[in-house]
């Protein structure tokens, strides 16, 4: 039998201490009314809840940190906790606090009632979006992950399985598991997911914020194809084929798109547009007075 409550002993002390929590937390189970389930995560699930005073519904997310453990993932979620309770942004899933007991860490997030946005997409009309719809999600991608980087965070793990849609429509970026600070210095580790991996992550380059941007590109293709670009059968065909950045475009994908997307995956991770020229691009602009609901 593992000994959770030690090992867990000098996270939670660092946690608590961190100067984004204030005070103390009192927070508990008993504080929220336990509603229907929402999904099912690495390390636990996931419902939906509504804090009894407020009245105010949430998701709540339960860890087991038995099997945090087990994976050795401590580190990871510490950071993804750690990470997410600094960004506040209206497309960011915010954390709004966490709390734990022996057994389980409570993560209580905004609620986003629309789910998952690969689910939107894959439910959508040949499996993708129109394109006023792709614009203003990729803008709202871009500006979240812009707010990212202002505030020296990479999250490395854009793809529609990480982004929620909110009651309203809009997109909230979440999953900061993979997300790391980065001051200044360069990173090699690798991850993500393959069908976004950014030629420098394959080659085991150093990287910066600039995965991102890559990530953003695939994305906004994904959006309007319905397939990320590099898709194979097998893993060799699609590292050749993000190496040699080797994408076709269906006729349907318009001419704006088609500019903005090889802006963005460009080899050179130094050529990749700014996440304020994504926002500034003619494309993206001429889309973003069209109504969430259209
Ligand atoms: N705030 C939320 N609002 C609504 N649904 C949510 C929320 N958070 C999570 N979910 C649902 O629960 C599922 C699992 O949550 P989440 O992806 O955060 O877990 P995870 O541990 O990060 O899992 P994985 O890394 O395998 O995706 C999501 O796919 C989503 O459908």
């Amino acid at each position: 039998m593992i000994d959770v409550s030690k090992e867990f002993e000098e996270l939670e002390t660092r946690i608590a201490n961190h100067k984004a929590y204030g005070k103390p937390y009192k927070w508990s189970p008993r504080d929220f009314e336990l509603g229907s389930a929402l999904g099912q995560g690495k390390f636990g699930h996931v419902h939906a809840a509504r804090e009894k005073k407020t009245g105010l519904i949430v998701a709540i997310k339960t860890l087991f940190k038995s099997q945090i453990i087990h994976s050795r993932c401590e580190q990871q979620v510490l950071r993804e906790i750690e990470i997410q309770s600094h960004l506040k942004h209206p497309n960011i899933l915010r954390l709004l606090t966490w709390f734990h007991d022996e057994r389980r860490i409570y993560l209580v997030v905004e609620y986003a009632s629309g789910g998952e946005l690969y689910r939107h997409l894959t439910n959508a009309p040949n499996g993708r979006f129109p394109e006023h719809k792709a614009a203003r999600y990729i803008y709202q991608v871009a500006d979240a992950v812009d707010y990212c980087h202002r505030h020296h965070v990479i999250h490395r793990d854009i793809k529609p399985e990480n982004i929620l849609v909110s009651y309203k429509g809009d997109l909230k970026l979440a999953d900061f598991g993979w997300s790391v600070h980065a001051p200044s210095e360069k990173r090699k580790t690798m991850c993500g997911t393959l069908d976004y991996l950014p030629p420098e992550m394959i080659k085991r380059q150093v990287y910066n914020v600039s995965v991102d941007h890559w990530c953003i590109g695939v994305l906004l293709y994904e959006f309007l194809v319905g397939k990320p670009p590099f898709e194979s059968d097998g893993q060799d065909q699609t590292y050749a084929k993000i190496l040699a950045v080797d994408m076709k475009f269906p006729s349907h994908v318009p001419d704006g798109a088609r500019d903005l997307i090889c802006k963005l995956l460009r080899q050179s991770s130094h050529e990749r547009l700014s996440l304020e020229g994504v926002k500034n691009h003619y494309w993206v602009k001429q889309f973003q007075k069209v109504k969430n609901d259209s």
